[in-house]
């Protein structure tokens, strides 16, 4: 089921701690640490913002769910590697629910002065 695939994934990944990095990408690049980790989840941004400016039709719309899909799931392998995972960023995602990105700006600069 893919409502859940978030926090599967994220198990997974916390799972490979204990795997051989012959068998496991995850494995080697929790093996390799975070500059790799980061290093990956910069080019695949990089490759989203690429992708992004070529998704003028379905072969290239197919194209940047690809490449949103690798950095989601590298971002899950960096969230892991700080010791958290999906569940926290879906759970701050539900809290600015229906939070106007403007009123909560505002909000900030109330709280700030
Ligand atoms: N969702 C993914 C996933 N998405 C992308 N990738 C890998 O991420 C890499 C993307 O990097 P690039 O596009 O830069 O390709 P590359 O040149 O092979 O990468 P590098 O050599 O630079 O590391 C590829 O090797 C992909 O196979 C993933 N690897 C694993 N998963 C999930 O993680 C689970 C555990 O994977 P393992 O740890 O390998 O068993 C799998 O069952 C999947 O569900």
């Amino acid at each position: 089921m893919s409502d859940d695939i978030l926090a599967r994934l994220g198990a997974i990944i916390a799972e490979r701690r204990q795997a051989s990095p012959e068998d496991s990408y995850v494995a080697r690049l929790q093996a390799a640490g975070l500059n790799r980790i980061l290093e990956k989840v910069g080019e695949e941004a990089t490759e989203v913002i690429i992708a992004a400016k070529d998704a003028g039709d379905d072969a290239g719309r197919d194209a940047l769910v690809g490449e949103v899909a690798d950095l989601w799931f590298h971002c899950l392998v960096m969230l892991e590697q700080a010791g958290t995972g999906p569940e926290a960023v879906l759970a701050r995602l539900e809290e600015r629910f229906g939070l106007s990105g403007i009123a909560e700006k505002a909000a900030r600069e109330r709280s700030h002065q």
